[in-house]
């Protein structure tokens, strides 16, 4: 018998492995916020409603929910492989992406109404949509690759590593999201997300390679382990477990104050500050970058200290005291929102980074895979569809306080723009009311964390 060494072994080898595969997570996630510092352009030059623009970020879960495709990514993943879904989710992405930049740059839509929508809103949103269903997959497949190549050696530090790559993706679509847009056009953001894009895809292939060679290294196949498959008979078991349901709706109400917030971030900058839009990212910018470091920290804390429960419960406090802050309408200075923000990065760390690890203490491993599809099916459904909606249109059924025509330099010219003024204090408010809500679940998860021993105060070593 052949006395080969797994390719996994090779140090150098398994962190190329994850450098590439991130290049899709740095690209997917430039992508899924690039348009929050456009929302003042997309309302000014192309005439869109908050209503309109809630519509479009909202249209991100349409398919993961609507047409289960986060559970057919889930199965077509375990069924398939991670080197096929990997390379499909990055194909959903681009083509996406692309939809949305066609979208925002063609005349051809100008004044047509599709179902009743503004078609060029409506062809935005279903790319939005698209580009959904691929960084799904993407997260999911990234999350089992890391596991395959990673077993036995630093899997956790890659797992963080990889959301903080993915971080890094958010920060820089806010920081140069909007001065992208006023040096080209406003679909000029979508132009380098396709772009890049199509720069990541290449990199996958180039894993996909690295992983046939791995494949042969072990002399065995990609083959999917029976224990992760997705099974509908899971579904019931799991969903009838209090402490699932707690940690669901913990994630659903935190991701809800945090992603749509994002999203609205740099228009709030604009709106309340007094920041001038091609610099409106700058600040929010400053969420990512902080938890680039804070996550594998708390992680690692986590590993080592437990107190799981009671880190999700102070990352609860974290966010609603930030939203909070940003709410004071007379408190415009914008140190505060530089505060603020801080305060929501150290919160946007300490949530994640105790509740994914604090799944497999809840859920047994052989329903693990069913267990994050549900969870992501649910956040999608709250925090990344309904709730980006709901602020919108509360914006424009509340909060509108005028209009004015400005002139504005635009790609070197200079136009006519309409801006549109807000009062942000609802919206903070109704953030607060999910951070609060967010804290009433962490409690609740801390309870019945001591009434049913899950082990999530525990060190990771002595988790029964
Ligand atoms: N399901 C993803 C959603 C997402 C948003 N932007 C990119 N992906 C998720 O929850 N990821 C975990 C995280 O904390 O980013």
């Amino acid at each position: 018998m052949s006395q080969t060494t797994s390719l996994r072994e090779q140090k150098t080898v398994r962190w190329t492995a994850m450098a590439l595969v991130s290049m899709g997570m740095l690209c997917g996630y430039y992508v899924a916020d690039v348009a929050s510092p456009l929302k003042p352009l997309l309302e000014g030059q192309l005439g869109w409603t908050s209503t309109e623009y809630g519509f479009y970020t909202g249209a991100y879960g349409w398919f993961n929910v609507f047409l289960g495709m986060l559970v057919v990514g889930g199965i077509v993943l375990d069924r398939l492989g991670a080197r096929l879904t990997g390379f499909l989710a990055i194909a959903f992405m681009f083509l996406g992406t692309a939809a949305q930049w066609w979208a925002l740059a063609t005349t051809s839509l100008a004044g047509s109404q599709w179902l009743g929508v503004k078609a060029q809103v409506l062809m935005a949103a279903l790319g939005y949509a698209l580009f959904g269903v691929g960084i799904e997959w993407f997260g999911i497949t990234a999350t089992k690759i890391i596991v395959r190549w990673f077993k036995g050696h630093e899997m956790a530090l890659a797992m963080g590593l990889q959301v903080a790559v993915g971080r890094l993706g958010t920060a820089v679509a806010l920081g140069s999201g909007a001065a992208i847009a006023v040096a080209l056009s406003v679909a000029g953001p979508f132009m380098v997300g396709t772009l890049a894009l199509a720069f990541g895809l290449v990199a996958f292939l180039f894993f996909a390679s690295l992983d046939r060679r791995l494949d042969a290294s072990e002399r065995g196949s990609e083959s999917a382990n029976p224990e992760d498959q997705f099974r509908l008979s899971d579904i019931g078991g799991i969903l009838s477990d209090r402490g699932f349901w707690l940690l669901t709706g913990l994630c659903a109400l935190f991701y809800s104050a945090v992603f749509p917030f994002l999203k609205y971030a740099p228009d709030l900058m604009v709106q309340k500050f007094g920041i001038e839009e091609r610099l409106s990212g700058i600040i929010p910018s400053l969420l990512p970058f902080g938890t680039i470091l804070l996550t594998p920290f708390f992680g690692n804390l986590y590993d080592r200290k437990g107190k799981g429960a009671t880190i999700m419960l102070l990352g609860a406090l974290f966010i609603t005291g930030s939203h909070l802050l940003l709410a004071v309408p007379f408190l415009k200075f914008w140190p505060v929102a530089v505060v603020a923000v801080l305060l929501l990065g150290v919160g946007f760390s300490l949530v994640p980074s105790a509740m994914w690890p604090s799944v497999p203490k809840i859920v047994e491993e052989r329903r693990l895979g069913t267990a994050y599809a549900l969870i992501f099916f649910i956040q999608n459904l709250v925090a990344l569809m309904g709730v980006p909606y709901l602020i919108g249109w509360v914006l424009d059924r509340f909060c509108l306080r005028g209009k004015e025509t400005v002139t504005q330099e635009i790609a070197g010219k200079l136009e006519e723009i309409v801006r549109v003024h807000y009062d942000y204090t609802l919206p903070m408010l109704l953030f607060v009311l999910f951070g609060l809500l967010a804290v009433g679940f962490a409690l609740a998860m801390k309870a019945e964390d001591r009434r049913r021993g899950y082990g999530l105060e525990l060190p990771a070593g002595n988790v029964k």
